[in-house]
């Protein structure tokens, strides 16, 4: 097996900013408690391929709402590799719980971002049956998977990454 990557949290700094922006108003002493209790992602199994994502608080995700989660997790990669995000079956299964952008591509050159390369996972409650998810604090809720990419033999692409979600769009 190759050991390519490695896991972190991202700054406190960083996850207070992204934490407040996406849940709003928590003080400094509530997001220090969370960002305590958050686990790096790990296998639940040395045959399994996924990495699970646990949640840092508890999630309801009421049918056909969206909750973005900042991970407060980093990841740093041997170059030639991504880390891929994927639903858990289990919670697709069971509540058709999606991720919005369907895959996660987590760069490798995100690591070295302004905001830490702090993953956010973004998950939309497709249930066709009205079911409510209830995410326990702490609960696996998505999983990467460490994928090898090739580039082509002409590429001779030299730009750097600052960001995610469009910040390559204005090249
Ligand atoms: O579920 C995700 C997907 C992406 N990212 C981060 C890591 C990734 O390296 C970056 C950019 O993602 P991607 O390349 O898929 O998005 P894009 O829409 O092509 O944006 P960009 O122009 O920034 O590459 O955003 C996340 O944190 N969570």
């Amino acid at each position: 097996m190759q050991r390519i990557a490695k896991f972190h949290k991202v700054s406190f700094e960083q996850f207070l900013g992204d934490w407040t922006d996406a849940f709003g108003g928590v003080s400094a002493d509530e997001a220090r408690a969370v960002y305590d209790g958050i686990r790096l992602p790990a296998r639940a199994t040395a045959g399994s391929a996924g990495y699970d994502f646990f949640t840092p608080v508890a999630v309801t995700v009421a049918p056909g709402e969206s909750v973005k989660i900042p991970t407060g997790v980093r990841v740093e990669m041997e170059e030639g590799w991504v880390l891929s995000i994927f639903p858990r079956s289990s919670l697709g299964f069971k509540y058709r719980l999606q991720l919005n952008n369907t895959v996660g591509i987590i760069d490798s050159d995100y690591f070295y971002s302004d905001n830490e390369g702090h993953m956010f996972i973004k998950m939309t409650n497709d249930s066709r049956e009205g079911k409510t998810v209830e995410l326990a604090a702490g609960m696996a809720f998505a999983q990467g998977i460490f994928l090898p990419y090739g580039i082509t033999v002409d590429d001779d692409c030299t730009s750097t990454r600052n960001g995610g979600f469009g910040s390559t769009d204005a090249r």
